[in-house]
This record gives C-alpha cells, sequence and structure tokens, in this order.
C-alpha cells in the first residue's frame, strides 16, 4: 500500500489505473480503525479492482467546541491494518493539504443537515458534504462507501450525490457491533469504564424500541417518549436525540407499525456522544 498526502500525488497514481478501465473504491474515514471501518474496506476491495482509503480529520465538520484537537490519531497503526487488508492507496493529507486556503465554496445542506445530529451539531453537515465533494473530486471513485451508523451522514450524502448528479454510487454498510451490542466508533475510547458498560443500554434502546412497536405501540411520539425514559433511567447516559423519521427521507412520521421507521438516537455519556439507529418494522424484517 502506498500512502500520500498530496492531491497531486494520489492522482498521479490512479490516472493510469483509470486509462485501463480499473473501477476505483472510496473509503473516506476520520482515521483510528475499528472493524466497522474495516467492514467498508472489505466491501470495497469486493466490488472494486482498487480501493482507495482517506484518513483526514475534518476541521469543517467540528464545532468550536468539539474535540477536534483530542480526536484520535495513529496513522502506523491504521496504515498496518489497510496494508493486511489489502488496501491499494492511502490518503492522508494535513489539513493545509486539503484546505491550502480558507474555503470560499462549500457545499450546503441547509434542511436535512440542520435537524437530528445538525440540531446539536450545527454547521457540521456543510463540512462533512463539503469535505467529502472534494474527495470526490480528488479521487474520481466509481463507489463511495459509509457506514449505517452514521445514518443521518449517509442519507445527505445519497441526497448530495442525487441533487448535484456526482458520478458515483453510494454504498451503505451495515453497522459492525461489539460482543454487547455496542456500536463500534473511534470515539468509544472517551468512555471510562464505567460508562462504557453503561453505554450497552444503547443497543438495548433499540431492541427496547422494536419489542414496543410489535407490543402494538402505532404512535410515534409516544414511542419516543418511552425510549428516552428507558435510556434515562441509565443515571451515566443523556439522551440528546431521540427520534423516530422516515427511513428515506429522515421527515417527521405521525404512527409507527404500518410501515418501516427508522428510529435514530445520539446520546451522551460525560462529554462523548454515541450515535445508533436502526429501521423497525417490515423492512427490517429479516435483519
Ligand atoms: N460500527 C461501524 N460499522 C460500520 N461502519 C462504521 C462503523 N463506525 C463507523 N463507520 C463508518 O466509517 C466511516 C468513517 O467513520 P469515522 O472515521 O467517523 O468513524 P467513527 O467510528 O464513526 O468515528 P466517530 O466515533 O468519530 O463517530 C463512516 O462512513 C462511518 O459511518
Ligand atoms: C465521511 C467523513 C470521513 C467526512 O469527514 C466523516 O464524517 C466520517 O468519518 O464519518
Ligand atoms: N462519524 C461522523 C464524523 C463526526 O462525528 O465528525
Amino acid at each position: 500500500m502506498q500512502t500520500f498526502t498530496t492531491i497531486a500525488d494520489l492522482r498521479a497514481a490512479l490516472a493510469p489505473h483509470r486509462l485501463d478501465g480499473r473501477t476505483i473504491g472510496l473509503v473516506p474515514t476520520m482515521g483510528y480503525l475499528h472493524v466497522g471501518h474495516m467492514e467498508l474496506a472489505r466491501r470495497a476491495l469486493a466490488d472494486n479492482d482498487i480501493v482507495v482509503a482517506t484518513i483526514f480529520v475534518n476541521p469543517l465538520q467540528f464545532g468550536a467546541n468539539e474535540d477536534l484537537a483530542r480526536y484520535p490519531r495513529d496513522l502506523a497503526r491504521d496504515q498496518a491494518m489497510l496494508e493486511a487488508a489489502g488496501v491499494h492507496y492511502l490518503f492522508a493529507p494535513g489539513v493545509a493539504d486539503m484546505y491550502p486556503r480558507p474555503m470560499e465554496t462549500v457545499v450546503d445542506v441547509p434542511t436535512l443537515g440542520a435537524e437530528l445530529e445538525g440540531s446539536v451539531r450545527p454547521g457540521h453537515f456543510a463540512g462533512v458534504a463539503t469535505v467529502v465533494t472534494k474527495l470526490f473530486n480528488i479521487a474520481g471513485p466509481d463507489r463511495a462507501y459509509f457506514g449505517e451508523k452514521d445514518y443521518q451522514q449517509l442519507a445527505i450524502i445519497r441526497r448530495m450525490v442525487a441533487d448535484l448528479a456526482q458520478p458515483l454510487e453510494v454504498v451503505g454498510v451495515p453497522t459492525v457491533r461489539e460482543a454487547d451490542g455496542l456500536a463500534c466508533s473511534s470515539r468509544n475510547v472517551y468512555l471510562s469504564a464505567e460508562e462504557r458498560a453503561a453505554a450497552a443500554i444503547v443497543p438495548r434502546a433499540l431492541e427496547e424500541a422494536e419489542r414496543l412497536v410489535a407490543a402494538g405501540e402505532t404512535d410515534a411520539k409516544r414511542l419516543e417518549a418511552a425510549v428516552t425514559a428507558f435510556i434515562a433511567a441509565e443515571p451515566l447516559a443523556r439522551p440528546e436525540v431521540v427520534a423516530i423519521r422516515d427511513p428515506d427521507t429522515l421527515a417527521e412520521i405521525g404512527s409507527v407499525g404500518d410501515r418501516p421507521v427508522l428510529l435514530l438516537l445520539f446520546v451522551r455519556f460525560g462529554g462523548t456522544k454515541l450515535l445508533d439507529n436502526r429501521v423497525i418494522g417490515p423492512k427490517n424484517a429479516k435483519r
């Protein structure tokens, strides 16, 4: 595997592959890799001739009081994991490589980006949409891989690709979990031992919601309230977003049980945010 830090070097390496008609899969990440990221890489390797992973902790998507400076980083370990998996190229630019000047041009997502996680992270999804567009422009992939764990992010990227006719396929990859059900996440390392044990409440809340719907709950607001109370019963957990939405449009919906609905959770443990979600209903029946 070759690692590049400049846009020009990555483009030079990919140009001959494109000329020879090889397909390129892109796996964008912020690094500190775990088995969830490696599942994206595995899928990309299965579908494409050449796979490019990217590691960039993107300042544009962090709010002023967020964890940009302390975001976990370990490039040598990440390189070894990607190399062992068979990834062909790693693009790991510095901030000056990606943003040599302040960005004048950005991709905004004013409606989808303002709700749910966006309501507690203003500007976050515009930062994501902008960097992902730039990574697409740099690598020119045929397919790009994103985790379903970041459901709103995946929905926004799908919408962006459609709205802007970006010439690639977006592939969503199911969430990889720890033994107790907690979704793998780079930020899990921030959790204290007590918080890590308590965090199992998050996937259990998804199970609880599924149980309530199976038991006949039909009202979205009542279900949100019940799930919020279930999470809040764990003293270390602060539920910030508990929302039932349309799985495709993320629009609010009133009733559950008659069609698949998205349950999206954003829960804080101390200073750490954890995300999870599940599509509940007929669409999810075989999961
Ligand atoms: N458990 C997981 N299963 C599948 N994909 C995942 C998982 N965790 C993250 N991803 C995906 O990996 C890509 C890169 O995510 P990122 O580097 O932000 O990792 P992360 O673990 O989500 O980090 P954070 O803890 O900062 O949210 C995203 O598309 C994300 O959805
Ligand atoms: C897609 C992404 C790499 C853009 O910075 C980031 O938001 C992430 O890791 O999910
Ligand atoms: N995993 C999404 C990237 C972020 O939280 O900034």
